[in-house]
């Protein structure tokens, strides 16, 4: 199972290589990360980076083995938007000779760079965007100007102290004329000696959510006072500026501007299994240890892994951990294929890959940001210590659901895919993800032809159903939005419809993503049978909780739904033997899971004991502040005697 969560052995041997270099190299330690204040843990993060850069360059480390190494160190610093993004914008948005210029300085981190979108008063909206790029054709310049406070470039994670470049995003202003938001590599900081160039004002925005957490990340303010570049540094792959200042749009299509973020999303959507994972690790191994009633004559008390509300709440975690890894395995390939294609001018998949990886993004990270404080709330009071590992896990997580584009906002791009695939499919095929709508009118007839729980271990049952849901769903938000004369505003008007049918499209891709993995071959003797049940679980748990939606489009009668339930009980059944094997798979040191809780050997009372002495409040038994503050409230002479 070790495998095939990896994806293969030899992800598996070098991602535990890398697991264990950071895991037995002191300068990686974390246990102190929440007691730290910012100055203190800033500098901590930033010695770390530089630990595991001279790791990178010193062991001579390739591409991938730094890439695990870096997740392995657990800590967000400037190092992920200088390799996640500004590396990727320029190789997506670059030109032959601009990514020959740039991403050499940038792979051997002569420069760091950032990733400047957001504005103080626009994220989601990146055409309202208000920081302007004019071009001056005398001295052959851009000038980047933030012309009102709320046009400040805000959040972008490694402005704030470390970037000496960013990647800006501007409105192009070319001879007066406006030609929407375009990038370009702006010079922040002095290569010599960090300080801003003049016309800069950049600075941290300050203390974010949870101790610890996302505050080891400089998310930065950023503004310019008619800062000047040569025209040379705006990203011309898409649409260029002659030296005459003639604006030029290539055949590429101007969607490829927003390209980082589709490339982003997919890995958010891998990022999303790891998280997922860590938490539900730690909440199957400690349930497993934890007891509570149900002891007879003297004997032990029940683990609370053996509740069934327990099973029916961590088990399609678990399961959900392991359908993530598998559609984010998928989504890599459509994400590379899809870069392949655009390399030779082939847009025609695009629409789609901006679909699935907006939608999957969305799923991933709700489920996952909602899974984590489950995984809490399923260690008890235990779970709420910080030594649990669960809440610095849920506060550095949580940010998720919003960076990379707000999910209810995501949702909304995936619902004018399907809006616009139902409009078109009287006269054009739809493919890909969206091919089960070629199959509508059946879709729309059949209903389920359940008649027992066991009828429901039936992959062909299981993808009819959620295919049924989902078309259902859209053609019925088509027919309603069909009754507005302004498309826009039924849009609008139905939004919450429209998102609720998103979801439903987005479950089904990872239903079907986790049952095709199944088609595949999967060695290890029980494995596939073991992933059989998780697929089970993941699909039926779905089915269950979202029952509401499969009833109210017909698809299903109470009677099936009910019988989903009761295979459901037998499946959790079946995984709890395995339990702590599938989390086991996940090939987690203690030093990455990060959680006295979710420790490998169990050993838990002992290792919290020893760990609240730890604590700095436990230095002396008076504390400070005692004789100050306590003190003179216990020795007070009350004159009042109701007091
Ligand atoms: C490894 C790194 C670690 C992670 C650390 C996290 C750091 C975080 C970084 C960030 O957060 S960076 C900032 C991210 N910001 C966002 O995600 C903003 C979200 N907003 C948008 O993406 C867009 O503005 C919008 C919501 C898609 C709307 O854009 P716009 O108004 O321009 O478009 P529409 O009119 O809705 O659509 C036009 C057309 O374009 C298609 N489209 C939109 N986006 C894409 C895309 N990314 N790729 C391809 N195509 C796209 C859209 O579907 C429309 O198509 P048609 O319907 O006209 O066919
Ligand atoms: C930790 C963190 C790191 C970040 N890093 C970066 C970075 O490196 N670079 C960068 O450029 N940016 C970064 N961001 C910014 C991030 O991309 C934006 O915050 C995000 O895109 C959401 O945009 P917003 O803040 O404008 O939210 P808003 O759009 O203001 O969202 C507020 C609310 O309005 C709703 N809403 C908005 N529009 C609509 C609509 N059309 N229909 C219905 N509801 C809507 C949303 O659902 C949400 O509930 C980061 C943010 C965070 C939190």
């Amino acid at each position: 199972m070790k495998v095939a969560w990896a994806g293969s052995r030899e992800t598996l041997e070098l991602s535990d290589r890398m697991a264990k270099l950071v895991a037995n190299d002191p300068v990686f330690e974390k246990f102190t990360r929440p007691m730290l204040g910012r100055k203190e843990l800033f500098k901590n993060t930033l010695r770390k980076a530089a630990h595991g850069w001279k790791l990178i360059v010193d062991l001579r480390l390739t591409e991938e083995e730094a890439k695990w190494l870096r997740l392995y160190i657990d800590e967000p610093a400037y190092t992920d938007l200088h390799w996640g993004m500004f590396i990727p914008a320029i190789e997506g948005q670059g030109t032959e000779e601009q990514k020959k210029k740039w991403l050499p300085l940038a792979q051997k981190m002569k420069i760091i760079g950032c990733y400047a979108q957001t504005e103080l008063g626009h994220g989601s909206n990146v055409q309202g965007l208000e920081t302007t790029a004019t071009f001056d054709p005398q001295a052959d310049e851009f000038v980047i100007h933030s012309p009102t406070l709320t046009s400040s470039k805000w959040w972008p994670g490694g402005l704030g102290k470390a970037s000496t470049h960013a990647l800006v995003y501007a409105r192009l202003i070319v001879g007066g004329e406006f030609h929407g938001v375009h990038g370009f590599i702006v010079q922040l900081r002095s290569l010599e000696d960090h300080s801003p160039l003049p016309g800069i004002t950049v600075g941290d925005i300050g203390l974010k959510f949870g101790n610890g957490a996302y505050n080891t990340m400089d998310n930065g303010v950023l503004r310019f006072d008619h800062v000047r570049i040569p025209r040379n540094q705006m990203l011309m792959r898409v649409s260029q500026v002659t030296k005459e200042g003639k604006y030029m749009q290539s055949d590429v299509p101007r969607q490829l501007i927003y390209g980082t973020m589709v490339y982003v999303r997919q890995t958010i959507v891998v990022d999303a299994s790891k998280a997922l994972s860590r938490a539900v690790c730690i909440a199957t191994r400690y349930s497993a240890v934890r007891r509570q009633f149900g002891s007879r004559n003297g004997g032990p008390e029940t683990q609370v892994i053996d509740y069934k509300t327990q099973q029916s709440r961590l088990f399609p975690l678990l399961a959900s951990a392991y359908a993530f890894r598998f559609v984010g395995e998928w989504l890599k390939w459509l994400y590379m294929d899809v870069k392949q294609r655009l390399e030779a001018n082939d847009f025609s998949t695009l629409p789609e890959a901006h679909a699935c990886t907006a939608g999957l993004k969305s799923l991933t990270t709700t489920a996952t940001a909602d899974g984590i404080e489950e995984c809490r709330k399923l260690c008890g009071g235990h779970g709420y210590l910080v030594s649990s590992g669960l809440p610095e896990l849920f506060a550095v997580y949580i940010p998720a659901c919003t960076y990379e584009g707000d999910n209810v906002v995501l949702l909304l791009q995936v619902a004018r895919f399907i809006v616009k695939t139902v409009s078109e499919l009287g006269y054009k095929q739809p493919v890909g993800t969206t091919a089960y709508m070629g199959r509508v009118a059946t879709l729309m007839q059949n209903n389920c032809a359940v008649r027992t729980a066991e009828d429901w271990l039936n992959p062909g049952a299981i993808v009819e159903a959620f295919e049924a849901r989902a078309a259902r769903m859209a053609v019925a938000c088509g027919r309603q939005l069909a009754k507005f004369e302004n498309p826009e505003e039924g849009f609008a008007e139905l939004a919450s419809d429209l998102v609720e049918a998103s979801v439903a499209h987005c479950q089904l891709i990872v239903v079907s993503k986790f049952i095709e993995k199944l088609q595949q071959d999967i060695p290890g003797k029980g494995v596939k049978q073991s992933l059989e049940i998780l697929c089970y679980v993941y699909a039926l748990f779905l089915l269950h909780k979202h029952q509401g939606d499969f009833l109210a489009v017909g698809y299903l009668t109470p009677k099936q739904a009910l019988l989903a339930n009761d295979q459901l009980r037998t499946l959790y059944s079946k995984v709890r033997p395995n339990a702590i094997a599938l989390v086991d798979s996940f090939n987690y040191t203690d030093h990455y899971l990060g959680s006295i809780l979710g420790r490998y050997d169990g050993n838990v009372y002992p290792k919290l004991y020893e760990a609240a002495w730890e604590d700095p409040l436990n230095d002396s038994d008076v504390a400070d502040g005692f004789h100050q503050y306590v003190q003179p409230i216990l020795k007070q002479k009350l004159h009042s005697a109701k007091l």
